[in-house]
């Protein structure tokens, strides 16, 4: 990475412990990263990895270039405002991780006219395999963009959305995705014990046929429509499998499903944004 700006993460729990895992993994100097929390103990870890931890928000955006909100949606109303002077005083990048909690919600929390970025990233940041959506408001500077663009393409895959409300969408695919995934591990796990192999071998079979899913998928040239019927042979047995979970409603549940991440969202908006 080119420029090393110094990071502040507000609330250092699941999501991120995720980006901080993929940035250290990537090389990413942990002298250069702050994270807050309620209580040192339980930032120990980060501690011994070089990172600066404390309790003191405001301590933390003073000595950040990049202020990453990473606290629960019901509690960054709160959160923000106690850090609001010290924002407008340094003036760092704000990126918010928060689902549902929009732009104007933000702005006005933390005194108004700030430079702001909504993101909305994935937990297998973790392991560089993160996919993130990007939304910047218009205050925003080239280069700023370009420093948020590096720090999270450093956890994986980065993509700039220009309309806010895009958010939700990237929510619904890829925010909450992962714990669709699991599920359906977790659904694939449990049919293969009952069908007679042992939980150890379900579980490793099922994970190495995501990976190899995903991989595959990704390093086509064709849709995942097509390299799904190259698996179905004619009057085969993964035809019985797909028809199956087409006559009992999947890509509708899939939907659905999005849908009310979605709608979930827009309700957090309204509810949290005031
Ligand atoms: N978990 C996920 O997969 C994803 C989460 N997000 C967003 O990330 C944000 C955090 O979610 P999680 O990491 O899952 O929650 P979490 O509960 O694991 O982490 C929040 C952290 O904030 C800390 N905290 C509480 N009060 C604080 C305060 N006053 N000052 C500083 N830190 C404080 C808590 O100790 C906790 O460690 C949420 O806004 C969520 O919408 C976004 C994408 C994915
Ligand atoms: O469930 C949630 O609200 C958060 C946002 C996306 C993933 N986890």
């Amino acid at each position: 990475m080119s420029t090393q700006p110094t990071l502040a993460f507000i609330g250092a729990g699941n999501m991120a412990r995720a980006i901080m895992g993929g940035l250290i993994s990537n090389g990413y100097p942990a002298a250069n990263i702050w994270a807050t929390g309620t209580q040192l103990d339980k930032m120990a870890d980060l501690k011994q990895q070089g990172l600066h931890t404390t309790t003191d928000n405001n301590a933390a955006v003073a000595a950040a270039d990049i202020v990453i909100l990473a606290v629960k949606p019901q509690i960054l109303k709160t959160v923000a405002q106690s850090m609001a002077a010290v924002v407008q005083q340094h003036q760092p990048l704000i990126v918010s991780v928060a689902a549902g909690i929009l732009c104007h919600s933000l702005e006005q929390w933390l005194g108004g006219n700030i430079a702001l970025v909504r993101c909305m990233p994935n937990t297998p940041s973790l392991v560089q395999q993160g996919a993130s959506g990007l939304y910047a408001n218009p205050q925003v500077s080239a280069t700023q963009r370009q420093q948020t663009e590096q720090v999270m393409q450093a956890t994986g895959l980065a993509l700039w959305v220009d309309k806010e409300p895009l958010l939700d969408a990237v929510t619904a695919v890829s925010g909450s995705g992962p714990a669709y995934y699991f599920l359906i591990m977790e659904s694939m796990i449990a049919a293969g014990e009952k069908l007679g192999l042992s939980r150890e071998a379900a579980q490793q079979l099922t994970i190495q046929t995501a990976l190899g899913a995903a991989d595959m998928a990704r390093q086509s040239d064709v849709e995942p429509a097509e390299l799904r019927r190259r698996v179905c042979s004619p009057n085969g047995t993964t035809e019985q499998a797909i028809k199956t979970f087409i006559a009992q409603g999947l890509p509708e549940i899939i939907d659905n499903g999005m849908q009310a991440c979605s709608n979930r969202a827009q309700a957090m908006a309204e509810e949290l944004g005031k």
